[in-house]
């Protein structure tokens, strides 16, 4: 495991490293939830198996965005980023909601869990953006509960529209790195010199 000392930027290129090592950044030919491919795929469900990476991170992104943003509360998009929003919820004392993907049919039926008042805020965690499509789901959930969504959280935007398209419904995402910045990194890497 890389080191988590150093600069802010250092910390983050070591995270990309760890990541790479645990499996987390995959090539081949990879289908989008969207229907287009890409010969490259972030894999942050790993994380999940590497505790002290997840925080790492977890915190790294919270460092980077949680001076931008105005919220009461924040909410992981289902199911990738429950854990790294439960971490910063912990860390920081920030009250966290939970989103479900179905309602129940039994007892309370929410499909937004946690204590919350109309018109409060939330800022939405995310791992990866590339159409914006399930950020935009999950806004729309806590929207219809009253909640005020004030801004997205997100370790890498792909660069494919998504930033736009959530742009283009009012929302600004704030993301910690890009895949053009993690394909350097990994070119970067001494066992890829070659590659380039
Ligand atoms: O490299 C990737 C690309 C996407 N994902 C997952 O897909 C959605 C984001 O896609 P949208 O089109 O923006 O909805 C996100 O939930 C990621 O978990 C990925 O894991 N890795």
């Amino acid at each position: 495991m890389s080191s988590d000392t150093g600069s802010f930027e250092e910390r983050v290129n070591n995270f990309v490293v760890d990541l790479y090592e645990i499996g987390g950044l995959k090539f081949g030919d990879f289908k989008m939830k969207v229907g287009i491919n890409s010969p490259v795929y972030l894999d942050l469900r790993v994380l999940a198996s590497h505790p002290k990476i997840l925080e790492t991170l977890a915190l790294l992104l919270w460092e980077f965005a949680g001076p931008l943003v105005e919220r009461d509360h924040i909410c992981g998009v289902p199911y990738n980023a429950l854990p790294i929003a439960t971490i910063i919820a912990a860390k920081h004392n920030i009250p966290m909601l939970i989103r479900r993907k179905e309602a129940k049919n039994y007892g309370t039926k929410k499909l937004i869990e946690g204590q919350f008042t109309e018109g409060q805020t939330c800022v939405i965690i995310e791992d990866v953006v590339t159409s914006g499509s399930s950020i935009l789901e999950t806004v729309q959930d806590l929207e219809n509960e009253g909640l005020k969504v004030t801004a997205a959280v997100v370790i890498v935007d792909r660069g494919q529209g998504g930033k736009k398209n959530l742009a283009d419904q009012g929302l600004t995402v704030h993301n910690l790195l890009t895949l053009s910045k993690v394909s350097t990194c990994y070119l970067d890497m001494p066992q890829n010199s070659l590659l380039i």
